[in-house]
Order: structure tokens, then sequence, then C-alpha cells
């Protein structure tokens, strides 16, 4: 059994349906990649099984206990971390500040220091959070996820609009977390180069649903998903 298994989940915006009946499975200590064509329900499969969105149907079980339709913050506790497309910082708290805010029970400036060497970001811990670049401002909300110790991250697109330079930093980042952690790491994004590099295994959603899990060159190959996404992938 997985970190995180997902059944037969649903969820529709009127007539629309963005999630349709999806099932799933993330293993413990994987990094796995989430791509799909644009509104093919990435975002919305994230929604769900954080607790920001409540499903029509269909479970999602963590850690071998079912938390469909919990609270966001009930599951942000149980340890399930998430991040979101635009990062969620305070741009007039300093990076420190932007730490220190998360509610958690540890000795926060231990951890947050600890997640400033991480984050390579000792050296920015006083600078306003505006004033960073756009890929130190994911860094920063990816470290602000892990002010909890979440056992899983899900990442909303970590590397869009990131400089190439970043864009490493935040892919070893990930490998770290997983090898030296024992973390899982769930993550969307749209270029399958860049998942390829880091991913155990890659999930393809089309309209709402799974197309296909495989290993990196198994889904590359995979002619449905080729034909899925017209030659769009790169
Ligand atoms: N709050 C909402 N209200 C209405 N429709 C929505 C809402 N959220 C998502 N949708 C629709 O659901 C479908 C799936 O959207 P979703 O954002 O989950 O896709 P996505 O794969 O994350 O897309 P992208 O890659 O563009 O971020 C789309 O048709 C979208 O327009």
């Amino acid at each position: 059994m997985g970190i995180l298994e997902v059944e037969g989940l649903k969820r529709s915006f009127g007539g629309v349906t963005a999630v349709d009946g999806l099932s799933m499975s993330v293993e413990e200590e994987s990094i796995t990649g989430l791509i799909g064509p644009n509104g093919s329900g990435k975002s919305t499969t994230f929604n769900l099984i954080s607790g920001t969105l409540e499903s029509d149907g269909g479970t999602v079980v963590f850690d071998g206990e079912e938390i469909t339709d919990e609270k966001p913050y009930t599951i942000a506790r149980r340890g399930l971390g998430r991040t979101f497309q635009q990062a969620r910082v305070f741009d007039e708290m300093t990076v420190y500040e932007n730490l220190l805010v998360v509610q958690t029970d540890d000795d926060k400036d231990a951890r947050a220091n600890e997640l400033l060497g991480l984050i390579e970001m000792h050296d920015e811990r006083n600078s306003f959070a505006q004033d960073l670049s756009g890929g130190q401002q994911v860094l920063l909300g990816i470290a602000r996820t892990l002010m909890l110790d979440p056992d899983l991250l899900l990442l909303d697109e970590p590397f869009a609009g990131v400089n190439p330079g970043l864009v490493a930093d935040i892919r070893q980042l990930l490998v770290t977390l997983v090898e030296e952690e024992g973390k899982t790491v769930l993550i969307i994004d749209h270029e399958m180069d860049e998942l390829s590099k880091i991913c155990d295994e890659i999930v393809v959603l089309v309209d709402g649903k799974k197309l296909l899990k495989g290993d990196p060159e198994a889904v590359r190959e995979d002619e449905d998903v080729q034909r899925s996404y017209l030659g769009g992938l790169q």
C-alpha cells in the first residue's frame, strides 16, 4: 500500500467534470510526477487531496487512514503538506518571519534555522519576501510547508517561471528531502523533461482520469500519451 491511495475520486464544476473517477497511488519515499495537458484536473486533484475542495465521490487514504474531505488544517497536521501554483509567502515579512508565522508546537526557531540551511537562504533571512526572485519565493514556500515536518509534500508547479540555476536547486532540495529525510513528494509539472530528471514514477492525467502510470521512460514512449499531447510533450 502506498503512503497515498486515491480511489474513484470525483469533482465537477457545473457541467465540467474536472476529476473523473481518478485512482492512483504514491509510494512512500518516492518522487512521483503528475503530468497532463492544461485543464486535465491536476490542481483540482491536489485541492481534493489536501482538503481545500470537497469531493463529489471517492476516497483519499493517507498513511493508512481515510482523510477524504477533512479540513485542510487537519490534513496538514496529519503530515500532508502542499504548495500552490503561486508561492504563498507574505510579501511584507522577512524570510525568517515567513517561517516563524507557521503554527507548530515544535521549536520554531530551531526548525526555521535548519530549513534556512536546507534552502541555502541564511544570507537572505532578513530580506523581505517581496524582494526575492520567483525561484527563491518557491523555495521559501516549500520551506514554510516543511515547518510542519510533513511526510508527504504536494508541490504544484514548483519549477514554473524559475530560472534554470534555481530549478536545479529546487530539484536537489527535493532529492535531499526524499533521500535524507525519508519524505515523499508528489509534484505537478507540465514539462516531461523536468520531471524525468527526478521522478521515480509519473502519472499522466487526461480529462480527469489516469491515462497511465509508469517510469519516465515508459511514459515518454507510450503512444497514447503521445497522442493525448498531440506532440506537445517536450
Ligand atoms: N473553481 C472552479 N470553478 C469552475 N471550474 C473549475 C474550477 N477549478 C477548476 N475548474 C475547471 O476544471 C478543469 C480542471 O482544472 P484544473 O485547474 O484542475 O486543471 P489543471 O490540469 O491543473 O490545469 P493547468 O495545467 O492549466 O493548471 C478545467 O476545465 C477548469 O476550468
